[in-house]
């Protein structure tokens, strides 16, 4: 079973909700989750082992930046060299499709993530609010077919 961090930014609660909401599917699988409200990179650091699967959950705001709770974990990414071929990771963004910068937030975090050699595990999940009235809906058709490939 793998241990899954779920690092979750979000301004007014809707990707908070959807990290909730696919931490309570994830520990029906028997996986160890840990949510994460204030992400801090050096802990989540310390903390990783060799089933560790970072699960970043953002939306977007302001022009296409990631929601303030997340700023510090994105900055540090940024700004550290860091090596994390170990380490897999996966990433659902939520965004509106208004907006020029729709889903900016979490596709910055995935290429920060790629750029350390992490190894994502699926498809980058991008929920539409403007489809998805209940984007937990949307998180549960992408959870079907990205929880087995946990395995
Ligand atoms: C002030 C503001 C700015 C936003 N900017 C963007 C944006 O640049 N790109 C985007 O895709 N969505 C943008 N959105 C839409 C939010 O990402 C969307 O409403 C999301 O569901 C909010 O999730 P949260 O409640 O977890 O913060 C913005 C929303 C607000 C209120």
């Amino acid at each position: 079973m793998a241990h899954i961090d779920i690092i979750i930014g979000s301004t007014l609660g809707a990707a908070e909700y959807v990290a909730e909401h696919l931490a309570g599917l994830l520990q029906t699988q028997h996986h160890h989750t840990a949510l994460h409200y204030q992400p801090d990179l050096a802990q989540l650091l310390a903390a990783k082992g060799p089933d560790t699967l970072w699960l970043i959950v953002t939306s977007t705001h302001g022009a296409g930046q990631v929601p303030d709770n997340l700023q510090p974990f994105t900055q540090d990414l940024a700004s550290r060299s860091l090596q994390l071929p170990d380490l897999r990771y996966a990433v659902v963004a939520l965004g509106d499709s208004n907006y020029d910068t729709f889903c900016a937030g979490g596709r910055l975090l995935d290429l920060l993530m790629e750029q350390t050699g992490a190894c994502r595990i699926g498809e980058r999940l991008e929920i539409d609010v403007t489809q998805h009235d209940i984007p937990e809906d949307a998180a549960d058709v992408w959870f079907s077919e990205w929880s087995p490939l946990l395995n």
